[in-house]
């Protein structure tokens, strides 16, 4: 096998163009073969492998910095960079990072996890070359998905008007990880199927050639007619009058022809964009066929292409999902808006059932939080679907166009909590830290999937302003669902296990650790009295007043950072009311990036388990309460 002597790029150097193409089955192979065992992001990696291996065949990383848009499709950059080996640990704990990660190789120069930062990254590292009087290249690899992303636009805007030597790779397979929305791939699609354009191009350019050159009024009309003629011809003129070159569409299989278009994109002074065409999941059918499902595999059989899902409750996701159907019928306000991740969002069900009440902006939550203003403002319901690590995206957009304003947005918040094998890109452990402290802004967490209904329920009926639940990234834990949904108070906590000598007040998912905390209490004699803090704001003040009264020394224990979340908020409400003496320990995610694992090992890493409350309960009781 030629995969086997592949150790580093160099080992590509000296291969024919036949033996590459040899080396792309073979990894389209051991992609295929590793990932059935692992789960990862199979079908964005098998659409690049040509491309991949094209970029370390001609160019010279580390030297030429090459920069992966989101990093999702690194898999085949990481086999020829070294680390092959390592494929069985992908995506595990202490194992191989599933994005692209500067610890693991020098030629991983530039992290993401997040979409639509390659080119920025890419044009700082242009212009620290030129200050620095290098003459590496700088090649950014970024999707037609990523490239709907508000920042990659940006950076279009900036490149275009600098002109400095820089290589755009657009990889356009029509996905982002559903089918790809908007305008800009609308306008790829014109592109990738007018054929034409590439020969009737290069005809024009051929026929103007031929006009002699000649002075005067007829050389200005020649030039006229060359512009444009550009506009009828050149595909991607949209990029050329970005100030781009704007080379192909090429087929990004298609190994020869793509060596040739790179080594020509190479010659080119000034920002250049090649417009690559691939088949996300190219190689393994049941990918090709259904790339939005394989964009991020579970494990699964090779043979049959089933994929191996835990049984058991279902997910938040889904819940949420079946949920605001039921409410969409009840209430021909509630609108749903996801930021390209309808599948994610557990919105697939919702947007068949009501297409014109839903909304996939493509990857652009910026937008996407300000189009769900704009809704609001109309009187509708929008309920705003986004990963709490995604929503930091648009940050400003909370803060000055929905909350300032006032208006009744809801926001599903998917994803919070650790994820689990995506790591600490997209970890959803910052939303408390970051909401709480917006006016106007309600926060909830449900205990459990049958809770979950019910505060969506309450975030549809709420017409005070802005509302947010926010639920992990788990399955239920299996509870019977009540019916009918009803609001609950707003600002109610609830009382799940009494006690008379300590108080942990849990938040959503650590509710679980901490019940089983007080059970080993009460083997000490000690009463821990748990509190379901579902409302992180505004809080159960007569509750806390009310602990404060008993003098009860308490925990706070919530799944996202501890410095500026619930437990803070907590502090800060006795601090305002001058009770100096509480007995408060927060506990939290301490202040560094948790990376990739499973969930119950970011966890236990991060000490949520019942022996450290247990612990910290001893330390917390005085020994009087400790009954013998
Ligand atoms: C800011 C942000 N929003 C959403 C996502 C989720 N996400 C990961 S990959 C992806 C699709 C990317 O599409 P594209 O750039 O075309 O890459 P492809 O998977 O098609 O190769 C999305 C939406 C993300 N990583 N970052
Ligand atoms: C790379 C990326 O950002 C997405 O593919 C993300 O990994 C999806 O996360 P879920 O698997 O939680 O939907
Ligand atoms: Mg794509």
């Amino acid at each position: 096998m030629l995969l086997d002597h592949i150790h580093q790029p160099e080992d590509l150097k000296h291969l024919t163009t036949e033996q590459l193409e040899q080396l792309a089955a073979e990894i389209r192979e051991f992609l295929v073969e590793k990932l059935s065992v692992t789960g990862g992001h199979l079908a964005p990696n098998l659409g690049v492998v040509e491309l991949t291996i094209a970029l370390h065949y001609l160019f010279d990383s580390p030297d030429d910095k090459f920069i992966f848009d989101v990093g999702h499709q690194s898999y085949v950059h990481k086999i020829l960079t070294g680390r092959k080996d390592r494929f069985d640990t992908l995506r595990m704990y202490k194992g191989l990072c599933g994005f692209v990660k500067r610890s693991e190789s020098e030629h991983d120069v530039w992290e993401a996890g997040h979409s639509s930062t390659s080119l920025s990254a890419a044009m700082g590292m242009a212009v620290a070359r030129d200050l620095k009087k290098a003459s590496n290249r700088v090649v950014a690899v970024i999707g037609d998905g990523a490239l709907t992303g508000g920042m990659a636009l940006e950076a279009l805007n900036h490149i275009g008007h600098e002109k400095r030597n820089l290589m755009v790779i657009l990889n356009d397979n029509e996905m982002s990880i559903a089918p790809n929305v908007g305008a800009l791939h609308n306008y790829l699609g014109r592109i990738r199927s007018d054929r034409h354009y590439v020969k009737a191009k290069e005809e024009v350019e051929y026929l103007l050639k031929k006009i002699p050159a000649i002075g005067g009024t007829l050389a200005k009309t020649a030039e006229k007619l060359k512009d444009s003629f550009k506009y009828l011809v050149v595909p991607g003129v949209w990029f050329e009058e970005l100030g781009f070159t704007y080379l192909g569409p090429v087929d990004g299989h298609n190994l020869p022809l793509l060596l040739e278009t790179l080594k020509q994109a190479d010659k080119v002074i000034g920002p250049v964009l090649v417009h690559v065409i691939t088949l996300k999941g190219k190689g393994y059918s049941p990918a090709e066929a259904d790339s939005q499902n394989w964009h991020g595999a579970s494990p699964y059989k090779i043979e049959s292409g089933k994929m191996i899902k835990a049984v058991g409750p279902p997910m938040y996701t889904e819940v949420f999902g079946n949920t605001l159907i039921e409410l969409a019928r009840q209430d021909e306000r509630v609108v749903a808006i996801t930021p390209a991740m309808p599948s994610g969002s557990g919105l697939i069900k919702f947007a068949s059932i009501f297409p014109e009440r839903m909304f996939d902006v493509g990857i652009a939550e910026q937008h996407a939080a300000t189009f769900s203003a704009g809704l609001a403002s109309e009187g509708l319901k929008p309920v705003f679907a986004v990963y709490s690590t995604f929503l930091q995206r648009a940050y400003d957009q909370v803060v000055h166009d929905i909350c300032r304003a006032n208006l009744n947005v809801a926001f599903a918040i998917d994803r919070a909590g650790f994820v689990g094998p995506d790591g600490e890109t997209h970890q959803g452990i910052y939303d408390i830290a970051y909401l709480r402290s917006i006016p106007n802004l309600t926060l909830m967490m449900p205990k459990d999937e049958n809770e979950l209904r019910h505060m969506m329920k309450t975030a549809v009926d709420y017409n005070d302003g802005p509302i947010a639940v926010r639920y992990p990234r788990i399955s239920g834990l299996g509870v019977s669902m009540d019916e009918p949904l009803k609001s609950i108070p707003i600002g109610t906590w609830e009382v799940l296990r009494p006690g008379e000598d300590a108080a942990i007040l849990a938040v959503g998912p650590m509710i679980p650790v901490a019940l089983e905390a007080a059970e080993l209490m009460a083997k000490e004699g000690v009463g821990v009295r748990v509190v379901n803090a579902r409302f992180i704001k505004p809080m159960d003040e007569a509750m806390l007043l009310q602990l404060a009264k008993e003098d009860l020394p308490m925990i706070t224990l919530e799944e996202g950072a501890q410095m500026g979340g619930f437990g803070s908020g907590v502090m800060e409400f006795y601090s305002s009311q001058n009770l100096h003496g509480m007995r408060v320990k927060i506990i939290g995610v301490p202040d560094y990036f948790v990376e990739h694992g499973s969930v119950a090992e970011q966890r236990q890493e991060v000490g949520f388990t019942s022996e450290r409350l247990v612990a910290e309960l001893q330390a917390l009781v005085p020994r009087k309460r400790q009954r013998a």
